[in-house]
């Protein structure tokens, strides 16, 4: 496995300041990383601190009781190890309505059930869609000047986001090596908001494929740019592959919200998005039939490298994997 050489410093966004002294740094890191930081969004500490200690309770019940809401139960809420990676398990609390979707499962697990952390969840998720709206209009002023007035709502007004709580167990006495916690990946987000804890190990793959770490700071979130934003932006916007390094023996803890296109949205970049003389990329294709794609071309093979939407609807590669409309 590549050692990673250095950490990737990434440009910061004030969520406080005015956008206009940051816009063109942003820019170029959505363009060449797809991936920046945020400050002063708005989360708290304390929110955030009891979010995590009720998390880790949750991943410490028996396995009898997580399997209630496993791949085989009627909820699917929980990811088992060894689906994602062998050291990976998750939790998802679904949208609109986060409350309900936390306590769905919050019932069948414990009980009696931890009401207040329904609605940590709920108060969670709904600043998570705050800010995923707010960000998108950011990122779309970076494709262009009146984008975002144009775009919001016409093509992002019905997004939807998701939130994975994701535990990672390492195995005992890591000795110099990286264990892969999240194999390579892209994400299938418009835009995703990750909170990873102090432990780290989030990496983004360069264009060259060295492994860069991203570091956690405390009060900082990371956005990164996902696979529908990177097609409807015609790559204009990179969708970068990451994955997670396991570098210690203790357990870490992130959570992830997605924030994606309905699942009958079709993906075409509008003329004006496409880029000064620059060809189509993509053909058009269903949001839904893309994550059916991944889910089949993934599940249980995380040894191997991940798909990405370029496998999926790129102009250049088809003839060979079929376009959505062909089916
Ligand atoms: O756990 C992390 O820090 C990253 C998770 C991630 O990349 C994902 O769930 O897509
Ligand atoms: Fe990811």
């Amino acid at each position: 496995m590549t050692e990673p050489e250095s950490f990737l410093q990434l440009p910061t966004l004030d969520l406080s300041q005015p956008l206009q002294s940051s816009l063109s740094s942003l820019s170029e890191a959505c363009q060449e990383w797809g991936f920046f930081n945020i400050i002063n969004h708005g989360i708290s500490k304390h929110l955030l601190t009891n979010l995590y200690s009720l998390s880790k309770q949750l991943f410490t019940l028996p396995m009898e009781s997580k399997q209630k809401l496993g791949p085989s139960s009627a909820l699917k809420t929980y990811t088992p190890q060894f689906i994602a990676s062998p050291f990976f398990e998750s939790l998802r609390i679904s949208g609109p309505d986060f409350f309900a979707s936390a306590k769905n499962s919050i019932d069948v697990l414990s009980d009696p059930p931890y009401v207040e952390f329904c609605d940590m969840l709920q108060e969670y998720c709904t600043k998570m869609t705050e800010l995923s709206k707010r960000i998108m209009g950011i990122v779309l002023r970076c494709l262009g000047d009146g984008l975002e007035n144009k775009y919001s709502e016409s093509e992002f007004g019905c997004c939807q986001g998701y939130l994975r709580i994701i535990h990672y167990t390492p195995p005992e006495n890591i000795q110099n090596e990286d264990v892969e916690g999240l194999g390579m990946h892209t994400d299938m987000s418009c835009i995703t908001i990750l909170n990873q804890d102090e432990i780290g190990g989030l990496q983004v793959r360069s264009t060259e494929g060295k492994w860069m770490d991203i570091k956690p700071r405390e009060g900082t979130l990371v956005v990164n740019i996902g696979d529908l934003l990177q097609a409807w932006s015609n790559a204009r916007l990179m969708s970068s592959a990451h994955r997670v390094v396991l570098k210690h023996s203790v357990t870490r803890l992130s959570l992830a919200f997605f924030w994606c296109f309905e699942d009958d949205k079709v993906i075409w970049a509008p003329e004006e998005v496409l880029g000064e003389g620059k060809e189509r990329l993509y053909l058009p294709f269903v949001c839904s039939d893309y994550v059916k794609f991944r889910e089949n071309s993934e599940t249980g093979r995380f040894d191997k490298v991940g798909y990405t939407v370029d496998d999926f609807a790129a102009i250049a590669t088809s003839e060979l994997v079929g376009s959505p409309q062909d089916s």
